[in-house]
């Protein structure tokens, strides 16, 4: 079933234009990823959804209901985190999530969520005394408190440390596995491919893509490279006979193969026939950094694969 619906949302601020025409569906049950450049319109697209933006046009379903019209019934059904959230010093972890949990007819017990949220020995600690780490951990406890069906996570992990963002993957994980639909916004690719079971592009205020994270390197990555080194003269008609090579290039003995299809396979098996042993042989291999610089034109901004 559809649990949320998005459709040719369009938003401006004065005259400028954040949101131009962007749809899609995001099944129940699944983690949909948004990615895109700074200013692409994702915030204004997940706070429409959450009903805290009022789109000009368009139209949104969340569970069947309106986040404007039906403001009470999507707010009983549907979690937010929202970027930079921020609450009372003063406010103990405890007090935030029992305060929280009197907003929601069916609230989940807290207590439960503290221990998933490997809170537990924090309930008594004042919000200000708390790590980043802890303060995201307790804006998504306050997300899940109100037992919901849809949870939108914008910017999930930023400012935590490579151990805490992983930690805090396999916490969405099981999350989802609870059978809450996740809608998650995120400028970390490696984020988006390891969760998402599919992710939308935005970028200018469009939906430049919808696929799942290996369709949409699939879309991107058309064009492959293979490169090895070899122990023995080589012939370059052996390969450049190939159809599924473009381009072979040779530096002493390393060649790099440029083409398309199954070209490793094919590669293997014509070095193969000519008995020409390949060292060091690997395939460049593409990711969602590059699906993103094809379908935007720009680099992902805070892509932490490296440091990751
Ligand atoms: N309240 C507002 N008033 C005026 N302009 C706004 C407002 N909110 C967003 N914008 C502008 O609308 C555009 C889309 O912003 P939005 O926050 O939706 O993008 P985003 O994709 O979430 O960006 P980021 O990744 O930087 O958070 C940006 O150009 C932004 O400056």
């Amino acid at each position: 079933m559809t649990a949320l619906e998005v459709r040719n949302l369009h938003k401006r601020y004065g005259p400028h234009v954040a949101v131009e025409d962007v749809s899609f569906t995001v099944e129940e049950g699944e983690i949909f990823g948004i990615i895109g450049p700074n200013g692409a319109g994702k915030t204004t697209t997940v706070e429409s959804i959450a009903g805290l933006r009022t789109p000009d046009s368009g139209s949104i379903s969340v569970l069947g209901f309106d986040p404007i019209k039906d403001q009470a019934e999507v707010r009983e059904r549907l979690g937010v985190q929202l970027q930079e959230s921020s609450f009372p010093d003063a406010i103990k972890v405890a007090e935030a999530l029992e305060l929280y949990s009197s907003f929601y007819r069916n609230p989940a017990d807290w207590r439960e969520l503290l221990e998933l949220l490997q809170l537990t020995e924090k309930r008594d600690t004042h919000y200000k005394a708390l790590s980043g780490g802890q303060k995201q951990r307790l804006s998504i406890a306050l997300a899940l408190v109100g037992n919901p069906e849809v949870a939108i996570l914008d910017e999930l992990t930023t400012g935590l440390d490579p151990q805490a963002r992983r930690d805090t993957w396999s916490l969405i994980e099981r999350v989802r596995d609870t059978g809450v639909t996740i809608l998650l916004v995120t400028h970390f690719m490696d984020e988006a491919e390891r969760l998402s079971d599919r992710i939308a592009v935005i970028d200018g205020g469009r939906v430049a893509a919808v696929d799942t994270p290996v369709g949409l390197i699939a879309q991107a990555s058309a064009v492959q490279q293979v490169r090895f080194r070899v122990s023995q003269p080589l012939d370059s008609s052996v390969l450049t006979e190939l159809p599924e090579v473009t381009g072979v290039e040779v530096a002493e003995d390393r060649w790099l193969v440029t083409g398309r299809g199954q070209l490793l396979s094919s590669v293997a098996r014509a070095l193969g026939r000519v008995e020409v042993v390949a060292h060091d042989l690997r395939v460049d291999q593409r990711n969602l950094d590059d699906a993103f610089v094809a379908f935007t034109g720009r680099a992902p901004e805070a892509s932490e694969r490296k440091a990751g």
